[in-house]
């Protein structure tokens, strides 16, 4: 089902807390609300499913206004990120109770809560109490709850931020599977920008109440409308410099570029410098040196204007902190952003 939403506004114990947000999801499309904590991604998410009312703005459910459509008939389910699984109930239960509620007989519903327990990769623990099962698992349950509902548009709060690296990448996995088995509309709000970035069809990304930006990853990560969007990704070092004759210039170096002569903000994000162990002009200084397992992420300060630039290296032999290095420049993930547009 198509999802759109109309300049919504929000304000609750008279503080606005979302502000005039306009998007379309299209039918069977994986969106995530990407932002830092308090910028109001779950209060969307809920005005979304009606719990929360707007002051102004409306909610359009493949095309019909759903103002005064009731939470429980929009056809939209809100996985929490406590979940909300009863626990006097077990798994079967939990899962059969949405069917129970639409009024599905109890021979269809036992079925397809079985096969919804086959899809989450917990058969065999039917009668299990939900006390009784671990947080990976509880994800699944409440995820085959949530499909047991047949939603329109499914709606995930951070429903992987409780649960270790490993168990998160399975449930993302997982969810992605099931979000195309099922063709479902789906939103996911997480403060996660790999998980946003890896998972989604776009990326609304969310601060103070306002959508900064809207696009697909690739998009929204190269080519980011705002210095606050381009920051969100990764905090970057800005050097001011000019383009003429496809040539950019900056205090750190040249390259050839593709843009019309002017003044530009280049953008080096950690990764588009690189440690050049045969440059002979050394004039940054190692001042940390962090290692990563696949790697070591190696901050450097430029000697004449304290700029702070990140490199990674494979390996730390012949170098340390303190040391004098060369930096050479990998043009292709270094960004322009004409002056006037940062
Ligand atoms: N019922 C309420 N009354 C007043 N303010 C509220 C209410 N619910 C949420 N807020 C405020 O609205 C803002 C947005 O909250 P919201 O939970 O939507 O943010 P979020 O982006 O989902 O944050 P998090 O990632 O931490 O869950 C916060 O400042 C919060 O304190």
């Amino acid at each position: 089902m198509e999802l759109s939403l109309k300049n919504i506004s929000v304000t609750l114990s008279q503080k606005q807390i979302l502000d005039s947000i306009s998007l379309t999801v299209e039918d069977g499309a994986f969106i995530s609300l990407l932002g830092a904590s308090g910028c109001g991604k779950s209060t969307l998410l809920k005005t979304i499913a009606g719990i929360i009312t707007p002051a102004s703005g409306s909610v359009f459910l493949n095309g019909s206004c759903a103002d005064h459509v009731p939470s429980h008939k929009r056809g939209t389910v809100i996985v929490f990120q406590d979940l909300r699984l009863f626990p006097h109930m077990t798994v079967m239960e939990n899962i059969a109770f949405p069917m129970k509620m639409q009024g599905v007989v109890k021979v269809k519903y036992l079925e397809t809560a079985g096969k919804l327990l086959e899809k989450v990769q917990l058969q065999g623990f039917e009668q299990r109490r939900i006390r009784e099962m671990s947080g990976g698992q509880l994800q699944r349950v409440a995820l085959a709850r949530a499909l047991a509902a047949n939603p329109n548009v499914l709606l995930l709060d951070e429903p992987f931020s409780s649960l270790d690296e490993n168990l998160r990448q399975d449930m993302r996995q997982l969810v992605l599977k099931l979000q195309k088995d099922f063709k479902i509309t789906t939103i996911l709000v997480t403060h996660d920008r790999q998980e946003a970035l890896s998972m989604s069809d776009k990326i609304a990304l969310m601060m103070n109440g306002k959508i900064l930006q809207y696009d697909t990853p690739e998009n929204i990560y190269n080519f980011p409308a705002s210095r606050d969007v381009a920051d969100f990704f990764q905090h970057a070092a800005y050097l001011d410099g000019a383009v003429e004759n496809h040539v950019y210039k900056c205090e750190i170096g040249q390259f050839q570029v593709d843009k019309p002569d002017g003044h530009y903000q280049a953008m080096f994000r950690p990764g588009s410098v690189y440690v050049d162990k045969m440059g002979s002009e050394k004039n940054f200084q190692i001042c940390e040196m962090q290692y990563r397992g696949e790697d070591y992420k190696v901050r450097l300060v430029s000697e004449k204007t304290g700029l702070m630039l990140t490199a990674f290296i494979a390996s730390s032999s012949e170098l340390q902190t303190g040391d004098m290095v060369s930096i050479g420049i990998i043009k292709d993930k270094v960004l322009l952003f004409p002056y006037s547009s940062f």
